[in-house]
């Protein structure tokens, strides 16, 4: 693991999965520590692990699609302070049900009050703090549904397209302004969501492995970065082939091409015959 200089570390979603394994990669010594997710026991596990590596550790639990909780858990850290480096790693899938042809309209809004408007609030009092501290670093979990969206989750696809492009406004914004933006884009990591999957998902990385290659992004100064390397290549060399031919290949994999799985059963349609 490359050795960051970032002290006071924030991580939301730091409870599981992605957010989980970067905490604990980052925890040791002369490090804080300040995690927070919807889920407090789980919460509590890690920075139990975390503060067995050495690190301070700080949790709150709250659901960061509320208004004004991002803000409210960065005031925590005291006045004109200011993380040093802020991880934005929630998020819910919200996929449509199994058998259902539409993805239920409640679903549709939890989904983009988590990814998208709880995740860029967050960001946006980050920065902000960043901003008059003049240094910092922000990273969003971002996904490769926004390059490849996935047909099941079309929410959760717009939610990470809707953000990408918004790493690159806050990028814009904060220029010159000693605070940096790193995107990631995973393809599938084995975590709650993916536990959710039916059938074999052949791309699949660790938890771990996945917080290794970011870090790593993070130590090169990156500003964006996907992975893993074959999808994104397949991805790449996809948006080199006309519309049609594109859109053709896509719906032969009907899931998904980040998974590079060969194409699944045909799914259900409803009236209308849509697809
Ligand atoms: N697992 C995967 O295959 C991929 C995950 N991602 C993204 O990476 C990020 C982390 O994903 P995973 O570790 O897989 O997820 P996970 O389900 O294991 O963990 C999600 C975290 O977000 C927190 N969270 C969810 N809703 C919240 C809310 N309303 N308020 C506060 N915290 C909330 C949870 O408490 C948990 O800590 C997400 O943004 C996800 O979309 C992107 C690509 C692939
Ligand atoms: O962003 C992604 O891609 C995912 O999160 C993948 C999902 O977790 C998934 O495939 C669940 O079925």
């Amino acid at each position: 693991m490359p050795d960051l200089p970032y002290r006071r570390i924030a991580i939301a979603g730091g409870s599981r999965g992605i957010g989980a394994a970067l905490a604990l990669a980052l925890a040791g010594p002369g490090r804080e520590l300040w995690l927070c997710a919807r889920d407090g026991p789980p919460l509590e596990e890690t920075a139990r692990a975390c503060r067995d590596k050495g690190a301070q550790v700080r949790c709150h639990s709250c659901d960061l699609s509320q208004p004004g909780a991002a803000a409210a858990w960065l005031d925590e850290m005291g006045e004109g302070r200011a993380p040093d480096l802020l991880i934005v790693a929630v998020g819910i899938f919200g996929g449509r049900p199994d058998g259902a042809v539409v993805t239920p309209e409640a679903v549709m809004r939890q989904v983009i009050a988590v990814n998208l408007t709880g995740a860029l609030a967050l960001a946006e009092a980050g920065a902000l703090r960043m901003r008059c501290a003049g240094r910092g670093q922000i990273v969003l979990l971002g996904s490769l549904a926004a390059r490849d969206p996935l047909p099941d989750a079309p929410a959760y696809s717009a939610s990470k397209a809707g953000l990408a492009c918004y790493a690159r406004a806050l990028r814009a914004d904060l220029a010159g302004s000693g605070v940096g933006v790193l995107l990631v884009e995973p393809g599938h990591v084995e975590t709650r969501q993916t536990a959710q999957h039916q059938g074999a998902l052949p791309l699949l990385m660790s938890p771990p492995a996945a917080a290794e290659r970011i870090l790593r992004a993070l130590d090169r100064g990156r500003s964006s970065m996907a992975f893993p390397r074959r999808a994104v290549l397949a991805l790449w060399l996809l948006d080199l082939l006309p519309a049609a031919w594109r859109a053709a290949v896509l719906a032969r994999h009907r899931f998904s091409v980040h998974n590079l799985a060969p194409p699944a059963p045909p799914v259900a349609r409803g009236p209308g015959g849509e697809d």
